[in-house]
């Protein structure tokens, strides 16, 4: 331990540094011409040394590469001094690069920042030496400025500085980097028949946030309150054993907000997309090779998993398995759109090609895959749950299951509040609320319809009218088919005297409701 004697006053230190860094210049300019450039800063090294003996300060040296490997605790210095600029910095650097969103700011050759951590006052210091001024063991300057960062603080905080702040400054650095980074949504790379399939990636614009999306306020706390828990529980994935990844499922019928939410997930935790279409995909191996080049801190997400994976399930409800599409009864297609068209009661099936089994795909998932690396989230999608293979559903699998319906009224005022500016309430809400309640219809189709005028009054009596219709259908048709057939007919003729009367009897019925509610 340092005694307290062995603490020299302020201006002893300064003249301590200042005789340092003097002596160090005199002596670099005197020998200049006289010494080679390897006794030259032998004989500095040794000079420092000398009065450091005498110093109760000592400086940490953080160059930015080491030999080829560049070094992460320049880095992040550099991430987190940016944002300790004060009044006494007198030049600074800014840049931005064409696909950066941000402005970065770095600090010029020898200035210096003073930053405060637990008591202990840190002097940062950025040089810069240009490479002639480099000694090179093949007497060759490199191309570059080698450039590096002094920190400088008392003997006494030493153990401080190494065990706490410089991990700290790598902490910080990471938020600051998170916060600014540009996420990237990667898909597969298929274009030429006998390429390697492999991830592409563009970057991730996606506007889709917890703020923008209509869904139960209840359940969008749960899930953001699942996803903090997720992301702090680093320690807890260790102590009991477990990689740290994290399943959701989410499903529900077409537009209500899957891949809205999927997005908004990865704006919340700044993670990069990859976007896995299984239909792609012509064998476990290939699944292994994909999956092991996905990055950290990711989602990877499988949309419609029913449509996607050759589901054993599946393979027992189809005798016709082998036979091409032409042969298939019409109704019966393949994929993904087999899954829309048949209004996600049908069967769907897997592509032909598709050699994806659900059983290697949870494997590598849960098993190799998951353990090479660190905060992973994987979703998959369905609009047919209940066509979805017990494994998958099992507990312990998908962590989560989130079901995204057909649109509240809470979730219509958020759209409301996006798409129109309405803020609080309007004179039509009452109305919206009672017909909302009783229609089903979908997120996607309620922004649908408050995009059509700008105007809130008018776009909300359009959309009024739209819930009313809904209503009337639902109130008067057995089947959707059957009200779809009539909508047709309503188009062309408006003469219907039956179809009015029963509107009318609808509308009065509202009324009486409106009435009585407003009483
Ligand atoms: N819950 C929601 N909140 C806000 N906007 C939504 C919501 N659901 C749907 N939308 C709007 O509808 C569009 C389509 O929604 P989205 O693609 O997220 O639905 P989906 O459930 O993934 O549908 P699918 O099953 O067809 O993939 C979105 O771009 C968004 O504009
Ligand atoms: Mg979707």
């Amino acid at each position: 331990m340092f005694q307290l004697n062995e603490i020299p006053s302020f201006s002893s230190v300064v003249s301590t540094y200042a005789s340092v860094a003097a002596s160090a210049l005199l002596f670099r300019s005197i020998a200049k011409d006289l010494l080679p450039n390897e006794v030259r800063e032998f004989a500095i090294s040794k000079l420092r040394h000398i009065f450091q003996l005498r110093s109760n300060e000592i400086t940490v040296v953080i160059e930015e590469m080491d030999g080829i490997k560049w070094n992460e605790i320049f880095e992040a210095s550099e991430v987190y001094l940016a944002t300790k600029l004060s009044s006494n910095t007198q030049r600074i650097k800014v840049m931005k690069a064409v696909n950066e969103k941000h402005v970065s700011v770095h600090l010029e050759k020898n200035e210096t920042i003073v930053d405060h951590y637990e008591g202990a006052e840190l002097r940062w210091k950025y040089v810069v030496i240009t490479p002639d001024k480099i000694s090179h063991p093949m007497g060759r300057p490199p191309r570059f400025d080698c450039r590096s960062f002094e920190l400088t603080f008392q003997k006494r905080h030493k153990d401080l500085v190494m065990g706490s702040y410089l991990p700290y400054v790598l902490r910080k650095a990471e938020d600051i980097a998170d916060h600014h980074r540009v996420l990237k949504m990667s898909t597969l790379n298929n274009s030429q028949p006998n390429q390697c399939l492999s991830w592409e990636s563009v970057n991730l614009e996606h506007p889709s946030t917890f703020e923008t999306l209509a869904m139960d306020p209840k359940l969008k706390n749960k899930i953001i309150e699942d996803l903090n828990r997720f992301i702090r529980r680093k320690d807890f994935y260790k102590r009991v054993g477990r990689a740290w990844k994290r399943g959701y499922l989410l499903y529900g019928p077409p537009g209500t907000g899957k891949s809205s939410l999927v997005a908004a997930m990865a704006n919340y935790l700044k993670f990069d997309v990859y976007d896995l279409q299984l239909a792609n995909v012509t064998s476990d191996n290939d699944l292994r090779q994909l999956l092991l080049a996905t990055g950290n801190k990711s989602i990877l997400v499988i949309e419609d998993i029913d449509c996607s994976v050759d589901l054993p399930e599946r393979r027992y409800h189809e005798d016709d398995d082998e036979q091409p599409d032409e042969k298939r009864p019409e109704g019966r297609k393949r994929g993904r759109a087999a899954g829309r068209e048949e209004n996600f009661d049908a069967v769907s099936r897997p592509q032909r090609n598709s050699w994806v089994t659900l059983s290697g795909l949870l494997n590598f998932i849960d098993g190799l895959w998951s353990s090479c690396g660190d905060q992973r989230i994987i979703i998959f999608t369905t609009n047919n749950k209940e066509r979805l293979d017990r494994a998958l559903l099992r507990p312990g699998r998908m962590d989560k299951h989130i079901h995204m319906s057909y649109c509240t009224f809470a979730g219509f005022k958020i759209l409301a509040s996006n798409y129109l500016g309405i803020s609080d309430e309007h004179h039509l809400y009452p109305e919206i609320k009672y017909f909302i309640k009783r229609v089903k219809i979908t997120p996607a189709q309620v922004a649908e319809e408050l995009m059509k005028d700008e105007d809130p009054d008018v776009a909300l009596e359009g959309f009024l009218k739209t819930l009313f219709k809904k209503q009337s259908k639902e109130v008067f048709y057995e089947s959707d088919e059957e009200a779809e057939e009539d909508e047709e007919e309503e188009e062309v003729s408006t003469s219907n005297e039956s179809k009015r009367q029963k509107t009318d009897a609808v509308r009065r019925a509202v009324e009486g409701n409106g009435k009585a509610r407003t009483q």
